[in-house]
Protein backbone atom coordinates (compact mmCIF):
# COMPACT_ATOMS: atom_id res chain seq x y z
CA UNK A 1 0.00 0.00 0.00
CA UNK A 2 1.49 2.94 -0.82
CA UNK A 3 -0.82 6.04 0.31
CA UNK A 4 -3.40 4.85 3.61
CA UNK A 5 -5.16 7.74 4.39
CA UNK A 6 -8.39 8.56 6.52
CA UNK A 7 -8.52 11.70 8.53
CA UNK A 8 -10.38 14.81 9.48
CA UNK A 9 -8.85 18.36 8.84
CA UNK A 10 -9.97 21.69 10.61
CA UNK A 11 -10.16 24.53 8.31
CA UNK A 12 -12.11 27.07 10.21
CA UNK A 13 -15.86 26.04 10.25
CA UNK A 14 -15.40 23.34 7.48
CA UNK A 15 -14.13 19.75 8.78
CA UNK A 16 -12.63 18.20 5.62
CA UNK A 17 -12.99 14.12 5.49
CA UNK A 18 -10.54 12.63 3.39
CA UNK A 19 -10.16 8.20 3.50
CA UNK A 20 -8.46 6.67 0.57
CA UNK A 21 -6.07 3.72 -0.04
CA UNK A 22 -3.66 3.51 -3.21
CA UNK A 23 -1.38 0.59 -4.02
CA UNK A 24 1.20 3.04 -5.93
CA UNK A 25 1.96 4.95 -9.04
CA UNK A 26 0.17 8.58 -8.98
CA UNK A 27 -3.12 9.31 -7.04
CA UNK A 28 -4.77 12.13 -8.03
CA UNK A 29 -6.73 14.08 -5.62
CA UNK A 30 -9.77 15.83 -7.58
CA UNK A 31 -12.83 18.17 -6.39
CA UNK A 32 -14.33 21.40 -6.71
CA UNK A 33 -12.32 24.41 -5.03
CA UNK A 34 -12.25 24.73 -1.48
CA UNK A 35 -12.90 21.25 -1.44
CA UNK A 36 -9.90 21.00 0.64
CA UNK A 37 -7.48 19.63 -1.76
CA UNK A 38 -4.86 21.51 -0.61
CA UNK A 39 -5.31 20.69 3.01
CA UNK A 40 -5.52 17.05 2.92
CA UNK A 41 -1.43 17.59 0.49
CA UNK A 42 -0.66 20.15 4.00
CA UNK A 43 -1.61 17.30 6.35
CA UNK A 44 0.56 14.68 4.70
CA UNK A 45 3.52 16.80 4.52
CA UNK A 46 3.23 17.09 8.13
CA UNK A 47 2.45 21.28 7.90
CA UNK A 48 -1.31 21.04 9.18
CA UNK A 49 -2.20 18.36 12.36
CA UNK A 50 -5.13 15.99 11.37
CA UNK A 51 -8.32 16.67 13.99
CA UNK A 52 -8.27 12.71 14.12
CA UNK A 53 -6.87 9.84 11.70
CA UNK A 54 -4.44 7.95 10.39
CA UNK A 55 -1.79 8.71 7.91
CA UNK A 56 0.55 6.25 6.71
CA UNK A 57 2.97 5.88 3.48
CA UNK A 58 4.53 3.16 2.33
CA UNK A 59 3.55 1.34 5.41
CA UNK A 60 5.19 3.97 7.31
CA UNK A 61 3.00 5.49 9.69
CA UNK A 62 3.43 9.59 10.18
CA UNK A 63 -0.10 10.08 11.60
CA UNK A 64 -2.04 8.50 14.07
CA UNK A 65 -4.15 10.35 16.70
CA UNK A 66 -4.84 7.33 19.03
CA UNK A 67 -1.28 5.83 19.08
CA UNK A 68 -0.41 9.68 19.26
CA UNK A 69 2.20 9.78 16.51
CA UNK A 70 2.56 12.97 14.47
CA UNK A 71 6.28 12.76 13.07
CA UNK A 72 7.19 16.53 11.82
CA UNK A 73 7.70 17.48 8.45
CA UNK A 74 11.25 16.70 7.86
CA UNK A 75 11.07 13.24 9.79
CA UNK A 76 8.20 12.01 6.66
CA UNK A 77 10.87 12.22 3.94
CA UNK A 78 8.09 13.52 1.63
CA UNK A 79 9.21 16.02 -1.55
CA UNK A 80 6.68 18.60 -1.97
CA UNK A 81 5.66 20.66 -4.83
CA UNK A 82 3.40 23.62 -3.66
CA UNK A 83 1.15 25.46 -6.42
CA UNK A 84 3.41 28.44 -5.97
CA UNK A 85 6.25 26.25 -5.89
CA UNK A 86 8.21 28.45 -3.20
CA UNK A 87 11.55 28.70 -4.88
CA UNK A 88 13.93 31.19 -2.77
CA UNK A 89 13.73 34.16 -4.86
CA UNK A 90 17.38 35.39 -3.14
CA UNK A 91 18.93 31.86 -4.50
CA UNK A 92 19.88 30.93 -7.70
CA UNK A 93 18.47 27.38 -9.34
CA UNK A 94 21.72 25.67 -8.29
CA UNK A 95 21.18 27.17 -4.60
CA UNK A 96 17.59 26.12 -4.54
CA UNK A 97 18.56 22.51 -5.50
CA UNK A 98 21.43 22.11 -2.97
CA UNK A 99 18.64 23.59 -0.07
CA UNK A 100 16.99 20.18 -1.06
CA UNK A 101 20.07 18.02 -1.37
CA UNK A 102 20.83 19.12 2.23
CA UNK A 103 17.38 17.82 3.51
CA UNK A 104 18.42 14.53 2.51
CA UNK A 105 19.91 12.00 4.78
CA UNK A 106 22.81 9.88 2.79
CA UNK A 107 21.53 7.16 2.87
CA UNK A 108 18.16 8.41 0.68
CA UNK A 109 20.70 10.77 -2.42
CA UNK A 110 19.39 8.35 -4.48
CA UNK A 111 20.22 10.82 -6.85
CA UNK A 112 23.05 13.28 -7.58
CA UNK A 113 22.53 17.05 -8.90
CA UNK A 114 24.90 16.52 -11.90
CA UNK A 115 21.81 13.14 -12.48
CA UNK A 116 18.68 15.54 -11.43
CA UNK A 117 19.53 18.24 -13.49
CA UNK A 118 20.16 15.98 -16.20
CA UNK A 119 16.85 14.49 -15.51
CA UNK A 120 14.98 17.22 -15.57
CA UNK A 121 17.16 18.93 -18.47
CA UNK A 122 17.99 22.05 -16.37
CA UNK A 123 21.54 21.83 -15.92
CA UNK A 124 21.70 25.23 -18.57
CA UNK A 125 19.38 26.71 -15.94
CA UNK A 126 21.55 26.39 -12.75
CA UNK A 127 23.03 30.08 -12.46
CA UNK A 128 19.80 31.44 -13.19
CA UNK A 129 17.49 33.35 -10.25
CA UNK A 130 14.12 31.85 -10.31
CA UNK A 131 12.59 35.24 -11.78
CA UNK A 132 14.04 34.99 -14.68
CA UNK A 133 12.91 31.27 -15.01
CA UNK A 134 9.95 30.65 -17.55
CA UNK A 135 6.83 28.64 -15.85
CA UNK A 136 7.72 25.42 -17.01
CA UNK A 137 11.54 25.84 -15.93
CA UNK A 138 10.38 26.72 -12.35
CA UNK A 139 8.43 24.05 -12.69
CA UNK A 140 11.33 21.93 -13.59
CA UNK A 141 13.74 23.22 -10.82
CA UNK A 142 10.48 22.40 -8.31
CA UNK A 143 10.48 19.06 -9.07
CA UNK A 144 14.55 18.64 -8.91
CA UNK A 145 14.44 20.44 -5.51
CA UNK A 146 11.97 17.93 -4.46
CA UNK A 147 14.32 15.02 -5.48
CA UNK A 148 17.21 15.85 -4.35
CA UNK A 149 15.73 15.83 -0.73
CA UNK A 150 15.71 12.36 -1.18
CA UNK A 151 11.75 12.11 -1.02
CA UNK A 152 10.16 8.43 0.01
CA UNK A 153 7.18 10.14 -1.76
CA UNK A 154 6.24 12.93 -3.70
CA UNK A 155 3.20 15.60 -3.10
CA UNK A 156 2.31 17.68 -6.18
CA UNK A 157 -0.24 20.77 -5.63
CA UNK A 158 -1.56 20.91 -9.50
CA UNK A 159 2.08 20.67 -11.31
CA UNK A 160 0.31 21.34 -14.63
CA UNK A 161 -1.68 24.75 -14.44
CA UNK A 162 0.09 27.44 -16.36
CA UNK A 163 1.92 25.95 -18.50
CA UNK A 164 1.47 26.14 -22.49
CA UNK A 165 1.09 22.85 -24.29
CA UNK A 166 4.69 22.17 -24.81
CA UNK A 167 5.85 22.57 -20.91
CA UNK A 168 2.30 20.49 -19.85
CA UNK A 169 3.67 17.47 -22.14
CA UNK A 170 7.23 17.79 -20.97
CA UNK A 171 6.25 18.02 -17.18
CA UNK A 172 3.83 14.98 -17.87
CA UNK A 173 6.64 13.31 -19.35
CA UNK A 174 9.01 13.93 -15.90
CA UNK A 175 6.01 12.92 -13.54
CA UNK A 176 5.61 10.01 -15.19
CA UNK A 177 9.44 8.99 -15.62
CA UNK A 178 9.41 9.65 -12.05
CA UNK A 179 6.54 6.70 -11.58
CA UNK A 180 7.92 4.43 -13.66
CA UNK A 181 11.92 4.80 -13.19
CA UNK A 182 12.26 6.29 -9.29
CA UNK A 183 8.95 3.97 -8.25
CA UNK A 184 7.79 6.94 -6.13
CA UNK A 185 4.52 6.80 -5.03
CA UNK A 186 2.41 10.45 -6.21
CA UNK A 187 -0.06 12.57 -4.56
CA UNK A 188 -1.16 14.73 -7.39
CA UNK A 189 -3.63 17.34 -7.05
CA UNK A 190 -5.47 18.90 -10.47
CA UNK A 191 -8.86 19.69 -11.24
CA UNK A 192 -8.26 18.73 -15.25
CA UNK A 193 -9.67 15.80 -16.40
CA UNK A 194 -8.21 14.89 -19.17
CA UNK A 195 -4.85 15.16 -17.14
CA UNK A 196 -6.04 12.91 -14.69
CA UNK A 197 -7.90 10.36 -16.72
CA UNK A 198 -4.24 9.75 -18.44
CA UNK A 199 -1.80 9.93 -15.56
CA UNK A 200 -3.77 8.54 -12.63
CA UNK A 201 -3.94 4.71 -11.43
CA UNK A 202 -5.99 6.00 -8.33
CA UNK A 203 -8.71 9.07 -8.68
CA UNK A 204 -9.67 10.07 -5.09
CA UNK A 205 -12.33 12.39 -5.23
CA UNK A 206 -13.03 15.13 -2.17
CA UNK A 207 -16.41 16.86 -1.74
CA UNK A 208 -17.35 20.10 -0.82
N1 LIG B 1 -5.47 29.05 6.59
C1 LIG B 1 -6.78 28.83 6.50
N2 LIG B 1 -7.61 29.17 7.51
C2 LIG B 1 -8.93 28.95 7.45
N3 LIG B 1 -9.53 28.36 6.40
C3 LIG B 1 -8.76 28.00 5.38
C4 LIG B 1 -7.34 28.21 5.37
N4 LIG B 1 -6.85 27.73 4.20
C5 LIG B 1 -7.90 27.25 3.53
N5 LIG B 1 -9.03 27.41 4.22
C6 LIG B 1 -10.39 26.99 3.82
O1 LIG B 1 -10.40 25.58 3.82
C7 LIG B 1 -11.16 25.07 2.72
C8 LIG B 1 -10.29 24.15 1.88
O2 LIG B 1 -9.26 24.92 1.23
P1 LIG B 1 -8.18 24.22 0.29
O3 LIG B 1 -7.25 25.30 -0.18
O4 LIG B 1 -7.60 23.06 0.98
O5 LIG B 1 -9.10 23.72 -0.91
P2 LIG B 1 -8.72 23.26 -2.38
O6 LIG B 1 -9.62 22.12 -2.70
O7 LIG B 1 -7.26 23.01 -2.46
O8 LIG B 1 -9.12 24.52 -3.22
P3 LIG B 1 -8.53 25.09 -4.63
O9 LIG B 1 -8.86 24.06 -5.68
O10 LIG B 1 -9.30 26.36 -4.82
O11 LIG B 1 -7.06 25.33 -4.43
C9 LIG B 1 -11.67 26.29 1.98
O12 LIG B 1 -12.99 26.52 2.42
C10 LIG B 1 -10.75 27.40 2.40
O13 LIG B 1 -11.40 28.66 2.37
Amino acid sequence: MSFDVDVTVRRGERAIVCRFASAGGITALVGPSGAGKSSVLEALAGLLRPEAGRIAVGGTVLFDSLARVNLPPEARACGVMFQDLRLFPHRRVLGNLLYGQRLAPPERRFLSLEEVADFLDIAPLLGRRPRTLSGGEAQRVAIGRALLSGPRFLLMDEPLTALDDARREAIIAVIERIRDELALPILLVSHDRADVARLADTVVELRP
